[in-house]
């Protein structure tokens, strides 16, 4: 069984290669030109490693001859939500053209490849009060370029399972974090401030955004497991959520992290850090994918957070 992973030096896709190795998959993976490497260097003798552009087709169609993967797992994309108000056009153009060329590729060769498209909580957008936790039947009202270019994968995926019966299935994952968590997400921004903090690389002030937002965060380790069942259990054509079901403040996160720390830590607003559009709420029913794999959460918020500070200390040193 050989799986390939576009964006294996990615947070997400660098775990999901230490899982899959450890199931005895064979692991190839996609990394852009010139990649720095550094969440998968330990893993090098271990896989397969291509430099590819997914923007670019012919790149992307050498790629998937050379490999042949039963198992895609697609998740390379422009996934920090910002930066799609700073960049819509590059994170459409990311998001969406990435996941043609991919699509069009395991079409153009009569491969039979089971595909998993990470999708994102984020399509869901302005959640009602009422409607949480949300199920996947629930309207979706994005509010950033991000969540509507993940609608716009999401539904690439349902098209082309329709029209050419391509082994598809779609994750609306939530909010996670832990151990190499981008330094630009809430968790590990929180965290690498307070880390900068103790060791006096900076002074004791951590800037912080909207601590009103409310999220459903899962830990990675549990969410690379999702992404292994979701292939091995799911239908085709489906799409599933993957969640804690349980709903944190953004105040909440800082609050955890900071028990963690003896520092003396003032906290302060950083207005740039305060967004045009911001989802109140984001809380996840799993259920579909419970009955469907057996899968359930195993790593606790407060774990993962501190797992996440310890990353952060050995990072550091
Ligand atoms: N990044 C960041 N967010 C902050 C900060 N302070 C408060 N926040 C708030 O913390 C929440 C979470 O922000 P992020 O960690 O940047 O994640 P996200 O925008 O919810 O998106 C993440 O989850 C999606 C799934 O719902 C993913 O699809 C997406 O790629 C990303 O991982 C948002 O409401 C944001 O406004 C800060 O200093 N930095």
């Amino acid at each position: 069984m050989k799986a390939l992973i576009t964006g294996i030096n990615g947070f997400v896709g660098s775990h999901l290669a230490e899982h899959l190795l450890e199931q005895q998959i064979e692991v190839a993976g996609t990394i852009r030109n010139h990649s720095t490497l550094q969440h998968i260097r330990h893993l090098l003798p271990d896989i397969h490693l291509y430099e590819c552009e997914l923007r670019d087709p012919q790149a992307v169609e050498q790629m998937m001859i050379e490999v042949r993967p039963d198992l895609i797992y697609h998740l390379a994309a422009q996934s920090f939500v910002p930066v799609s108000w700073d960049s819509p056009a590059e994170t459409m153009i990311n998001n969406i053209l990435g996941q043609i060329h991919l699509l069009e590729a395991v079409r153009k060769l009569g491969l039979s490849s089971k595909v998993l498209i990470a999708c994102s909580s984020e399509e869901y957008g302005q959640v009602e009060e009422d409607e949480v936790p949300v199920k996947e039947t629930n309207p979706l009202r994005p509010i950033s370029p991000y969540a509507v270019s993940k609608i716009a994968q999401n539904y690439l995926g349902y098209q082309y399972y329709k029209t050419f019966g391509q082994h598809i299935i779609r994750t609306r994952t939530f909010n996670h974090t832990g151990p190499r968590r981008g330094e630009q997400f809430v968790t590990s921004n929180f965290a690498k401030q307070i880390v900068e903090i103790e060791m006096g690389l900076k002074p004791p002030v951590l800037y912080v955004g909207n601590l009103d937002a409310q999220r459903d965060f899962t830990d990675v380790r549990d969410v690379v497991r999702a992404y292994r069942m979701a292939l091995q259990y799911c239908e085709a054509g489906e799409i599933y959520n993957i969640a804690s079901g349980q709903c944190h403040e953004i105040r909440e996160v800082l609050q955890t992290l900071l028990g963690y720390s003896t520092a003396t830590i003032t906290i302060e607003e950083d207005k740039s850090r305060l967004r045009p559009s911001d989802v109140k709420v984001l809380v996840g029913d799993y259920s579909k994918f419970h009955k469907q794999t057996g899968w359930k959460p195993e790593i606790s918020f407060e774990q993962s957070l501190e797992d996440l500070l310890r990353y952060w200390r050995t990072e550091l040193a």
